[in-house]
């Protein structure tokens, strides 16, 4: 559970999306997806593996085009936005991988700058060096700085992958399962940064995942995915006395082993 009350704006909608569909071919993926997210909020998708959530999350990156269906983000339709607007929306919506995808060549420091160098070119060096400051601290890493990505443990990236993300100030994280492949006392590091994310940086977040204890230490709200489509959305205990039998396997196969 949160240390904390998170500030939502339940008037303000930064992501809404209705009766979405994507197909691959033959594999119907999203069959009629309804979601809203409101400012300030933490929103949890959980689903088995090849549900389509990573799906879900490129379509509202923009990485992605629906079938059919609307993909409103921050006030703009986003299948109907052109390069120019999609890149400048993309600044406002943060991805943050599951991999983290940084560059092996790059120090810690250099790979936070590179967004900044890339997206605000005008900004000048010291600038840019607080907010890599800003970030490090707010990761917990300031001391890795002059480290290279392969010198840091699993966890670590990940921290750098999310403030590499964060760098760009946006409003909205996507977090594609941030705590796969982590042990469970890492996992909890990340859980608690998300929510750190949340508090100091007021950011509205959709996070992937499927692990349940992610879901009840990050999630204000839980949408859990089956076939295509949410079956059932709600507060984490909410979701959880519901007697649908994937919603059961869930808890059970993530609690009771
Ligand atoms: N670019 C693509 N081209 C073709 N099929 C795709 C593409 N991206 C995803 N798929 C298919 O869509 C389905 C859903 O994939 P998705 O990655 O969204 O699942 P997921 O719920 O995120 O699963 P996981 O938890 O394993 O990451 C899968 O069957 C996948 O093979």
């Amino acid at each position: 559970m949160k240390s904390f009350t998170p500030e939502i704006d339940y008037d303000n909608t930064v992501i809404s999306i209705g009766d979405l569909y994507k197909s691959f071919g033959t594999n119907h993926v999203l069959r009629g997806v309804d979601l809203k997210l409101h400012k300030g909020e933490n929103i949890v998708v959980l689903g088995r593996s090849g549900t389509g959530k990573s799906v879900l999350i490129k379509i509202i990156a923009g990485l992605l085009k629906p079938d059919a269906g609307t993909v409103n983000v921050l006030g703009e339709e986003v299948p109907q936005l052109g390069p120019i607007a999609l890149r400048e929306l993309r600044m406002k919506v943060g991805f943050c991988f599951q991999n983290g995808a940084l560059y092996d060549s790059m120090t810690v420091g250099e790979n936070l700058a590179f967004p900044l160098k890339r997206n605000e070119p005008n900004m000048k060096a010291e600038q840019r060096n607080k907010l890599v400051d800003i970030v490090l601290d707010a990761v917990g890493l300031s001391h890795t700085i002059d480290q290279m990505p392969a010198e840091l443990s699993g966890g670590q990236r990940k921290r750098i992958g999310i403030g590499r993300t964060l760098i760009l100030r946006p409003e909205i994280m996507l977090y594609d399962e941030p705590t796969a492949g982590l042990d469970p006392i890492t996992c909890t590091e990340i859980n608690n940064l998300i929510n750190e994310v949340q508090r100091r940086f007021k950011t509205s977040s959709i996070i992937i995942t499927h692990d349940l204890t992610c879901a009840r230490a990050t999630g204000d709200e839980i949408a859990v995915m089956k076939e295509g489509k949410f079956i059932k959305q709600g507060k984490f205990d909410e979701v959880f006395t519901d007697n649908d039998e994937l919603i059961r396997e869930f808890y059970d196969y993530n609690f009771t082993q």
